[in-house]
C-alpha cells in the first residue's frame, strides 16, 4: 500500500521540495546496510537507544497536538498516535533490546547524542509554541520518511533477523494507515492557515527532513559530544 500524493495539494509541494533530502536518507549506508544486511550491529545498537529517546519524546509532541487539537476527534486521534508511539516504543524496547544484549548498565549510562536531542527540541520547540499545523508539518517526515523506507526495501531479505524486523515493521499496512492520516490532517490544516503559517509549516518540515538524515549519520558514526 503506497501513498501517492495528489498533485496540488500541500502534502505533494513538501514531499517535492524535500526531495533532494529524502533521496539522500535513501542512499545513506546505514539504511542500505540494514537492507542488505551488512550493518555492524554495534551501530544498530547505538541507533536504537538514541531511536528510544526520541520516541519518548516524540510521543510528547503528539501529546501537545492533541492538547492544540480543534475538535474533540482530533484530540482523541493525536492521543491514539501517541499511545502508538508509547506500543512501538515498548516493542522496540523488548523485542530489540534482549536481542541486541541492551543491558541496565547500558540503559544507565545513556547520554542522547547531540543530533538526537537537537531533533526532538526542534520538535519540542515547534509543539510548545506552535499551531497544530506546525506540528504536524513537523512530525509529518518521521511518519512518512519511513514509510516509504519501509516500501522501497519491503523485497529485500537481509541476513540479520533483526533488520527483516524493522524493514517489515515500517512496511506494515498498519503503518501506512497512520502515515496516509497524517498527510490528509495536514492538508486540510493547510487550507485554512494563513500565508504565514504555511511558510512555517514548510520551514519546519524540511528541518525535520534535514534531521532524519542526520540521525542516520548519528547512528553510523556512533556521535559523541565533542567534549
Ligand atoms: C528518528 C526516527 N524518525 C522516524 C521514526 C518513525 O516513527 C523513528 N522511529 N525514528
Amino acid at each position: 500500500m503506497t501513498v501517492a500524493t495528489e498533485t496540488g495539494t500541500f502534502s505533494g509541494y513538501l514531499r517535492e521540495k524535500a526531495d533532494a533530502i529524502w533521496q539522500a536518507s535513501f542512499q545513506h549506508p546505514f539504511v542500505t546496510g540494514v537492507a542488505d544486511g551488512t550493518l555492524p550491529l554495534d551501530r544498530f545498537k547505538f541507533y536504537v537507544m538514541q531511536d528510544a529517546f526520541y520516541l519518548s519524546r516524540f510521543a510528547q509532541v503528539q501529546a501537545l497536538g492533541a492538547a492544540k487539537a480543534p475538535d474533540l476527534y482530533t484530540s482523541g486521534r493525536m492521543a491514539f498516535h501517541a499511545q502508538t508511539t508509547y506500543n512501538a516504543e515498548l516493542a522496540l524496547h523488548e523485542g530489540f533490546a534482549a536481542d541486541l544484549g541492551i543491558t541496565d548498565e547500558d540503559k544507565a549510562q545513556f547520554q542522547p547524542a547531540p543530533t538526537a536531542y537537537a531533533y526532538t527540541t526542534h520538535m519540542l520547540s515547534v509543539a510548545y509554541t506552535g499551531t497544530l499545523g506546525e506540528i504536524i508539518a513537523a512530525i509529518l517526515p518521521c511518519y512518512w520518511l519511513y514509510l516509504e523506507i519501509g516500501e522501497r526495501f519491503k523485497g529485500a531479505k537481509p541476513a540479520e533477523p533483526i533488520y527483516q524486523k524493522w524493514i517489515d515493521a515500517y512496511g506494515g499496512d498498519w503503518f501506512a494507515e497512520l502515515v496516509r492520516e497524517q498527510i490528509a490532517r495536514l492538508d486540510s490544516l493547510a487550507a485554512y492557515a494563513t500565508e504565514e503559517e504555511r511558510r512555517k509549516m514548510e520551514q519546519h518540515f524540511l528541518i525535520s527532513s534535514q534531521y532524519e538524515y542526520s540521525f542516520w549519520e548519528m547512528a553510523y558514526r556512533k556521535e559523541t559530544w565533542p567534549v
